[in-house]
């Protein structure tokens, strides 16, 4: 490639480099080298020459974080000396602020050249509202995973004791990294610690809640008005209230209660009734963990194949809900006795699944045993032999009275460290066993029959009612659950604990409770006979259940 050196009539230089056709060429100023051009007070940062973007305040540079190796944002501020003063608290506030959907902050000092400078988390893909841009309008898919990463940040903002506010939650303040398509609640300056109401006007006019006006003060639910204005931006791919000229035409209609126009273009009602839900007065909103609860959010379940016997028929399979890793529910399915409808049903029967996903999860199962009959198919090049081994969606079942040992929830490793939304999730979609109990006992005891459950000594002549809706409560299961239980053991007479002591296993497959049910009772049986004083339990048979008392 020929390069040349050429002066313009204006006095310009220009680098310049010709393809080797000779037909191109570059302008090699535009592609100068990154260089650092200079160097924080402590020595630990290296700003950079390239501009990462501009904003009315600021003019954020990229920079390197000479200890850590990372890249960095550098973020020039002009102000006075008194007012970065002013703000040294709230800013040492937010550097204590650590959460994967917040922006960190790292360092800041004030320069030499009356700027305030401030070196945070570098975001590689710009705002959202530029994406949203890029994208036209984003699938309902990337808004609710996008929705989901900014609550996880909300909540732990306002869960912050005091509480932080943020004050100008806006699309163009929430920044992306495309390649992982995480999602980062930027420009914290903002931010204010809420000991008592807040009274400052401050923030975006099109996303400031009425009360921010009125003198009355107000709260971190200022935020979640300001997300229901984003999810609106995100829908639409509008900005709201694109319809006023000004802000104070803006200000006009938040105060009269007049709705920004682009909410009638909102298809979706339960988006609708979510936005509905942010923007409503402040005493009716949602806060941030009951949005994240909202049926539009919650996260689409899908079933992988944990692991099989040699003779591919009992499979271990596990409902996995997307974007939340750390819960699944894991289960037992037997190709020849279980058809996917029959384990859907009970998971929905038992409360183990919501209703809405029955087609979704039975077509996952049915997808698996597809894929294994295509692979048995390749495998023997036996048709007939794989479809009787397979037998998928609709086969005739003999039943699984016990040989679909259990359905159980678990939780992987790390979840000890799963964050009070993601347990809210959890408690949407599937019905926490014991709710305040550590992730990993519930697994404990999901995996193992012969673990406990937390209830108490039953006496023989304790009616069966009592003990069937103590277990249905404490695995939290509804009262009518509770009382579908009681009925069928009481149709093979069944009256009191010491009745259901006194059964054996047989017993057990023939009172036609799930195998769900059966296992939550054997185990809270087995509990409470645990409880008995070490006299009355000297004769249990091997399954923790006493004989013949
Ligand atoms: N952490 C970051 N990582 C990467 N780029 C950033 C980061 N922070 C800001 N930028 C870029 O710099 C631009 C200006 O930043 P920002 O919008 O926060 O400036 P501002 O003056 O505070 O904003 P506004 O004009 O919205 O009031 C952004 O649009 C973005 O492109």
């Amino acid at each position: 490639m020929t390069q040349l050196h050429i002066e313009e009539t204006n006095g310009r230089h220009l680098n310049v480099a010709f393809s080797p056709s000779g037909n191109d060429f570059f302008d090699l100023s535009k592609h100068d080298p990154e260089t650092i051009v200079e160097i924080s007070p402590n020595g630990r940062y290296a700003k950079l020459n390239t501009v990462l973007g501009k904003g009315a305040y600021k003019v954020v540079y990229k920079a390197i974080d000479r200890e850590e190796g990372y890249e960095v944002a550098w973020n020039c501020f002009q102000t006075t000396k008194a007012q970065f003063n002013a703000l040294s608290q709230e800013i040492s506030i937010l550097k204590e602020v650590r959460h994967p959907n917040i922006i960190a902050f790292h360092d800041w000092w004030y320069s030499k050249d009356n700027e305030f400078i401030f070196v945070a988390e570098l975001m590689t893909s710009g705002t959202l509202r530029e994406y949203i841009r890029k994208l036209s309008l984003p699938n309902m898919k990337i808004v609710k995973r996008w929705s989901r990463q900014i609550l996880k940040g909300l909540i732990y903002l306002h869960s912050h004791d005091p509480p932080i506010i943020h004050r100008d939650i806006k699309c163009d303040n929430i920044f992306i990294n495309g390649a992982h398509g995480e999602v980062k609640i930027g420009d914290m300056g903002t931010a204010k610690m809420k000991l008592g109401k807040k009274y400052t006007v401050i923030g975006t006019p099109e996303f400031m809640a009425p009360e921010m006006y009125d003198e009355k003060g107000y709260s971190e639910k200022v935020d979640i008005y300001a997300f229901g204005m984003c999810l609106l931006e995100m829908v639409t791919g509008e900005y709201p209230y694109n319809e006023c000229k000004n802000a104070a035409q803006v200000y006009k209609k938040v105060i009269q209660g007049s709705r920004p126009e682009c909410l009638n273009k909102v298809q979706d009602p339960e988006v609708l009734d979510l936005i509905n839900h942010c923007i409503a007065p402040e005493n009716e909103r949602y806060t941030a963990r009951q949005i994240v609860n909202h049926p539009f959010l919650l996260v689409e379940p899908e079933v992988v194949l944990l692991t099989m016997d040699p003779e591919k028929v009992n499979l271990s399979l596990q409902l996995v809900f997307k974007g939340m890793d750390k819960l699944a529910v894991k289960f037992n399915f037997n190709v020849v006795k279980d058809t996917a409808e029959e384990v859907v049903g009970e998971m929905i029967e038992e409360q183990v699944l919501l209703e809405k996903y029955k087609t979704l999860i039975t077509h996952e199962i049915n997808r698996i045993l597809r894929e294994l009959n295509k692979i048995q198919n390749g495998d023997d090049q036996n048709k007939e032999e794989a479809n009787s081994l397979w037998p998928i969606s609709g086969a005739s079942s003999t039943g699984y009275g016990g040989s679909r040992s259990n359905i159980a929830l678990t939780i992987s490793p790390g979840s000890m460290a799963q964050t009070q939304m993601e347990r809210n999730f959890m408690n949407g979609m599937i019905s926490p066993l014991y709710p305040g109990m550590e992730p990993n006992r519930r697994r404990e005891w999901l995996n193992d029959p012969e673990d406990s459950l937390p209830m108490r000594e039953y006496p023989n002549d304790t009616p069966i009612e009592e003990f069937v809706s103590d277990t249905a409560q404490a695995l939290h299961r509804d009262m009518e659950k509770a009382r579908q239980w009681t009925d069928k053991l009481k149709k093979e007479d069944i009256m009191t604990v010491g009745d259901l002591r006194r059964l054996h296993d047989e017993d057990w497959a023939g009172i036609k409770l799930t195998v769900f049910a059966t296992r939550a009772l054997k185990n809270a049986l087995a509990e409470s006979t645990r409880l008995r004083s070490p006299r009355s339990t000297a004769s249990t048979n091997s399954n923790g259940h006493e004989e013949g008392l």
